[in-house]
């Protein structure tokens, strides 16, 4: 048997959350730059597109008529209402990612990581903590996309959102942009090496102990 075939793997779900603003988006950028092997899921959603987004690369920006009959024919894996809009995560997008061996890394809120660790036990959850709620402020307010209504929004929402923190496999402070994406890259090699994700070394194995 080849140890490249041997290698051969599904791709893992890889979620960042955090409350809005605390650094979940550039940390999944550094990430996407720093590794080959992984790439984003890009979410459909309701919300107005911001100064500098891209629809189709950011987000698929749709209607609320065209969502809605995306949640009917099924084209979700998982979806919600958030901050007044509705997001969801592509299912057709993400399973052909997945069985081409390719991780896949989803920017999501809680309420839909809930509903894919349904869907599938074996995803990888990290929540973001932002070092204070101060500091969280600060940036929502020096990225400049949000008016001071959406970012007073976003703020009564943080704590209900840090609330969940729990629920993740692994928690980590962004302190520091660069190291906080070190230690997410870490993670997913570590992830990438469990046991449990390499069912095709079963064959491998046997064939080298006899
Ligand atoms: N460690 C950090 N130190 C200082 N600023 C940071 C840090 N990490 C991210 N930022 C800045 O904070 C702002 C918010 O970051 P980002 O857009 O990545 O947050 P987010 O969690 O993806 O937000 P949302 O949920 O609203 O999409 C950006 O201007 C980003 O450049
Ligand atoms: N459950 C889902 N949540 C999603 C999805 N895509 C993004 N999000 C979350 O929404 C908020 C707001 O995002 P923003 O781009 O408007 O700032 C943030 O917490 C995202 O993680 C999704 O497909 N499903």
């Amino acid at each position: 048997m080849e140890i490249a075939s041997a290698f051969k793997r599904r791709g893992l779900l890889y979620v960042l959350s955090s409350p809005s603003g605390a650094g979940k988006s550039t940390i999944a950028r550094k990430l996407l730059d720093s590794d080959d092997g992984i790439a984003l899921s890009v979410s459909a959603t309701t919300r107005p597109i911001r100064p500098g987004e891209v629809d189709g690369r950011d987000y698929h920006f749709v209607s609320d008529d065209r969502f809605q009959a995306m949640v009917d024919e099924g084209a979700f894996l998982e979806w919600a209402h958030v901050f007044g809009h509705r997001y969801g995560t592509l299912k057709g997008e993400v399973l052909k990612t997945i069985e081409r061996g390719r991780d896949v890394l989803l920017d999501i809120d809680w309420q839909g990581t809930q509903q894919l660790k349904q869907v599938d036990p074996d995803i990888v959850r990290v929540f973001i903590l932002p070092p204070s709620m101060e500091e969280l402020e600060r940036r929502l307010r020096t990225r400049g996309t949000d008016s001071d209504e959406v970012i007073a929004r976003r703020m009564e929402r943080a704590a209900a959102e840090i609330s969940h923190w729990a629920e993740y496999d692994y928690v980590l402070i962004n302190n520091n942009a660069d190291k906080c994406c070190e230690l997410a890259l870490n993670i997913l090699k570590a992830e990438r090496l469990k046991a449990g994700r390499r069912v095709f070394l079963h064959d491998f194995v046997r064939q080298l102990i006899g």
